[in-house]
């Protein structure tokens, strides 16, 4: 907590690292109001850390967002150990799980004021905040319903203030707020939604874990944040059935497809929850 200031980071990489860059607090996946660009380790550190910059991309007060990847992001996970030796060093992931069940270390490098969209992961997280305040907000995955998902994203960017016209059932989702200061870590089980507002510059790691049977996650995922194999294949054989039922005249249609809503409530819901 003490040892990572801006000073000793920079001067552990300089390795070329992708970066977010956004002119406004709140990023939007949908509107696409950030930027990608890439910077050497250490200026992005610097850069991140201050709040008015003599040299930017687009505007002095952009803010920095670093989600760190693998050598080839298609194909490599991040790993801390691998990317940045002489950082992961001071690092010690708390003994909580298996180490065969590692997934990957990711550096979370944010301005001060950046806001990340509410989203879920597929495996289970520990968010360890090193240096600097963060705001987390979390959903539980039973109010899937009331978030707007785009993919793994909610459409529902301001938490704060959401636009309720246009996302009317979002005040039926229960929100859980905590406040992360330097040595503070988060256990954020695999489908809780969160969003992540850093109140200063910081640096956060953050650890997932294959908490399932290896086999039952994508092989291609990379991120953490793949729906499971057995989920996406289900989806795609809905999306099957769906589409067989468009041949049916309306009133069938909105028949069986009310009989097959209640045959999946039926089937899937789980009493086994709070
Ligand atoms: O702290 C952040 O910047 C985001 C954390 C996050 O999304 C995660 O750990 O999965
Ligand atoms: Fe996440």
């Amino acid at each position: 907590m003490t040892k990572w200031t801006v000073d000793y980071l920079s001067q552990a990489s300089n390795k070329e690292v992708k970066i977010h860059v956004s002119t406004v607090p709140q990023m939007d996946f949908l509107s696409k109001n950030f930027v990608y660009r890439t910077l050497p380790f250490d200026v992005f550190v610097r850069r991140a850390a201050e709040a008015k910059h003599t040299e930017y991309f687009i505007s002095e007060d952009e803010k920095y967002y670093l989600r760190s990847l693998g050598e080839d992001p298609r194909k490599d996970i991040a790993d801390l150990q691998k990317q940045f030796p002489l950082l992961a060093c001071d690092i010690q992931i708390p003994e909580y799980f298996e180490k065969e069940h590692f997934f990957s270390t990711v550096f979370r490098i944010s301005s001060a004021g950046l806001q990340l969209w509410t989203h879920y992961d597929v495996m289970d997280n520990f968010l360890i905040q090193v240096t600097g305040k963060k705001r987390v907000v979390l959903y539980s995955p039973r109010d899937v319903p009331y978030l707007y998902l785009s993919g793994t994203k909610s459409e529902v960017l301001d938490v704060d203030k959401p636009d309720l016209k246009k996302y009317p059932l979002f005040v039926k989702a229960k929100r859980y707020e905590c406040q992360l200061k330097a040595g503070d870590v988060l256990f954020i089980p695999a489908l809780w939604f969160h969003n992540v507002i850093s109140e200063e510059f910081g640096v956060g790691v953050n650890v997932f874990w294959k908490h399932l049977p290896s086999d039952c996650y994508d092989k291609t995922d990379t991120y953490g944040n793949k729906d499971l194999i057995a989920a996406s294949r289900a989806v795609q054989i809905l999306d099957r059935a769906l589409k067989t039922l468009d041949e049916l005249p309306e009133e069938y249609r909105d028949f069986y497809g009310r009989r097959m809503v209640l045959r999946i409530q039926e089937k899937t819901y789980s009493s086994n929850y709070e």
